[in-house]
């Protein structure tokens, strides 16, 4: 996609002409390398040049059913084009893949309050994939990918998010007929939040407790037709409809369902993991926590979509801190650009080292994650609970990242930050919506540092432990002596990864204590909070680690002038990170006052040297304007004219008097009280 045409304001001009690297070489290896940048472009423009998908609307002024419909709109038009440019690509499911994974940014600018198909391109095609048998596959997946069935994912209830044991939805297998009966006993078993669902979908996965032979068998995945292919009506003993109002997902179609004795037929079953006997024997799967492969696979690429996210909120906040001038900063003299306040650095710096370590370590795990499932396609499931745990706990640790740093980006913004047309509001929303799907934050941690506590103890006992987790030897080894700081990239690793061991130690000894008056589950939860906070930790070690030995690589690879970039951004993301920390560092470090005004400094030779390559990093992350579509981040950096513009497409400025005032405003003024 072409940057836009205007003239870019001169502030910015001479800020992109002090860029001392190649912006392109960036991209480049953002989007992983210059034929996918090309591809990328591509698919952008293919989308977004269609005028049938009227951009023009500026849709966050319509009514909620309005918002809906032309989102529902809107998508038929990507969709049929999607297959249109897939025929012409080939049409192999690897060009599938690769204009869905383009069009996840694209589709953002399309519908900005949500994507009203996103789950059955997702959730329920994944899970069909990856949990059918041959048969099964063969009968749904032709049928998925011509889309001539819809469908989502539909596992939370009223009543259970988070303990998914729990859920009361029930299936009961009845040999005799072969047919399931679904049935919603209670009004908290009733289907709660699955997008898609209220008015969009005809299909579901369902997640239902198997009832057979008398015995429940646990949650197990069933396909469920919800309503008649021709009237779209809910077919009979369906109860059906939209959640309502969110604080963001608005055209998502986040529904309820409720289900009175629905007939499934045996077929039905999702049978990859668990299988069902006609007669009505269970026969369990080699690992029960198969059934939660979908939200493994979701965590993973939520990783993805928060560096994005970062990329985003921090291109707008930058591109705008470089034409907004506020405060002298020496009184005789001119305004300066607010950039040049340090604290506006510290407010958006951090926030661009951040997308680029994220973005180094959604490749690490995606490729972890391709490696554990081939494993487990051969039937060794051992590396399961380490990607489980990996998965959670980088999940939380990044969209929580994430939520906190568009939050800090809309600040620096001042007040136009606040206006919906600056286009944070729309980032923060789907920040923090990711911050409670698929797994809220704290639970999330919480299975992470199950992971870490269980390491901690086959540490004790001279065990074996994976790589990730190997610092806990270093802690056990030191016998309760500090770790000793030294100011390099690797001394800070490991001075996190020293808090990170030390407060999985305060955890487990609280842990241990309490289970000498309590169950261990009790105890567990008495030691919550810092379970958490371990878990925390443990995330950031990761992130470091990773972005350590993926930036290394990198700059091996790249020109000398881009690699002194990716070293001030490694350097930054972990002084950051260690200044951020320092409270749990202290705790467990050898670090003196010293050592941390050093830090201190550091950060602040950081910012002087970034200071110039920043702009060439967020202009690296190549947002086009569409998908930018903010009024102070736009290429141009026009953004007074940008902000009159908007304002004056406000639908109360399509008229110089409202109605109001003769209606309302004019007699109780004339009233005298
Ligand atoms: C046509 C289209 C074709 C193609 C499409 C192609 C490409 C598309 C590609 C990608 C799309 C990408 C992105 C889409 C992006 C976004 C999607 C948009 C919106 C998403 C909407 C969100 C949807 C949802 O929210 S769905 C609902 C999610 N719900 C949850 O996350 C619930 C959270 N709770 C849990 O996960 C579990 O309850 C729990 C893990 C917390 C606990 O489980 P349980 O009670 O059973 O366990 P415990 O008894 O506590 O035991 C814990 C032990 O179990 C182990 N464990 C748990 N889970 C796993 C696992 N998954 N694997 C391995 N082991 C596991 C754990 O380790 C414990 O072990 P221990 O030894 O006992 O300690
Ligand atoms: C925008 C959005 C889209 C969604 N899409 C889907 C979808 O498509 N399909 C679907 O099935 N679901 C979907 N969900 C549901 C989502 O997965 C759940 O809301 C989420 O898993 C949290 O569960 P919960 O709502 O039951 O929260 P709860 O578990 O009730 O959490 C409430 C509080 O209790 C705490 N808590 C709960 N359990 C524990 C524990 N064991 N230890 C410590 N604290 C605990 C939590 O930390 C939290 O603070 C969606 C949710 C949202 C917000």
């Amino acid at each position: 996609m072409s940057k836009n045409l205007s003239i870019v304001n001169k502030d910015l001009k001479e800020e992109r002409d002090k860029i001392n690297f190649n912006v392109e070489e960036f991209t480049n290896w953002f989007y992983g390398g210059a034929e996918k940048v090309k591809e990328k472009k591509y698919i952008e423009n293919y989308f977004l040049s269609d005028k049938d998908l009227n951009l023009e609307l500026d849709t966050s002024y319509l009514s909620y059913k309005d918002k809906y419909e032309e989102a529902v709109r809107r998508s038929i038009v990507v969709y049929k084009k999607l297959y249109k440019l897939h025929n012409e690509m080939g049409g192999t499911h690897e060009d599938f893949v690769k204009i869905m994974e383009n069009l996840r940014f694209t589709m953002g600018a399309i519908n900005p309050e949500g994507n009203p198909f996103v789950l059955h391109f997702s959730m329920f095609a994944l899970t069909i994939m990856n949990m059918t048998n041959d048969e099964q596959k063969a009968e749904w997946l032709p049928r998925i990918f011509n889309c001539n069935i819809l469908g989502t994912y539909a596992q939370t209830e009223l009543g259970h998010g988070t303990y998914i044991q729990r859920l009361e939805t029930t299936a009961t297998y009845d040999p005799k007929t072969k047919e399931f009966t679904l049935n919603s006993p209670t009004l908290t078993s009733y289907k709660w939040w699955p997008g898609n669902l209220g008015h969009t979908v005809d299909h579901a996965i369902v997640m239902a407790q198997l009832y057979s032979q008398g015995k429940c068998h646990g949650i197990q995945p069933f396909i469920v037709q919800l309503r008649d292919s021709e009237t779209h009506k809910p077919l009979p003993g369906i109860d059906i409809g939209d959640i309502g109002n969110k604080v963001g997902f608005q055209t998502v179609n986040n529904g309820f369902l409720g289900f009175k004795n629905v007939k499934v037929p045996y077929k039905n079953m999702l049978m990859k993991n668990s299988k069902l006997l006609e007669d009505g024997t269970f026969i369990k799967p080699k690992n029960a926590k198969l059934n939660y492969g979908t939200m493994v696979i979701i965590r993973v690429h939520m990783i993805i979509d928060a560096a994005c996210r970062i990329a985003k909120a921090t291109t707008i906040a930058l591109r705008y801190s470089l034409v907004r001038r506020q405060s002298p900063i020496n009184p005789n003299e001119i305004e300066p650009k607010i950039i040049e306040h340090i604290t506006q650095q510290n407010k958006i710096f951090p926030g661009i080292a951040k997308a680029v370590v994220f973005k180094c370590m959604a490749d690490y795990l995606t490729k972890l994650h391709l490696s554990i499932t081939q494993e487990g396609n051969t039937g060794n499931l051992a590396r399961m609970p380490e990607l489980h745990a990996l998965s959670c706990c980088l999940k939380a640790v990044c969209t929580n990242e994430d939520a906190k740093t568009v939050e800090v980006c809309r600040l620096s913004c001042g007040g136009h930050g606040f206006l919906r047309s600056a286009g944070l509001d729309d980032v923060y929303r789907n920040s923090t919506a990711a911050q409670t799907y698929e797994g809220e934050n704290t639970v999330m941690l919480l299975q992470a540092a199950r992971f870490l506590i269980k390491s901690f103890n086959e540490a004790r006992n001279g065990g074996s432990l994976t790589e990730g987790v190997k610092y806990l030897f270093d802690f056990i080894g030191r016998n309760g002596k500090r770790e000793i700081f030294d100011n390099s990239i690797n001394g800070i690793l490991r001075a996190i990864q020293a808090a990170a061991a030390g407060r999985t130690y305060i955890a487990w000894k609280h842990i241990e204590d309490d289970k000498r008056h309590n169950s261990i589950e009790v105890a567990t939860n008495l030691a919550g909070v810092h379970l958490t906070k371990a878990a925390e930790l443990h995330g950031y070690v990761c992130l470091l680690q990773v972005g350590i030995e993926e930036i290394e690589k990198i700059i091996r690879n790249v020109s000398p002038a881009l690699g002194l970039v990716f070293k001030n951004i490694l350097e930054l993301f972990a002084v950051d990170l260690i200044l951020n920390k320092i409270g749990d560092v202290i705790q467990h470090v050898d670090i003196s006052n010293e050592d941390i005004e050093k830090l201190e400094k550091q950060m602040e030779t950081l910012f002087k040297f970034f200071r110039t390559s920043a702009i060439g990093v967020v202009d690296g992350f190549d947002f086009s304007d569409p998908i930018i579509d903010s009024t102070l981040g736009s290429y141009d950096g026009n953004v007074y004219e940008n902000l009159i513009n908007a304002a004056r497409k406000s639908p109360l400025n399509q008229e110089d008097v409202n109605r109001t005032f003769h209606l309302y405003i004019k007699p109780f003024m004339k009233s005298n009280l």
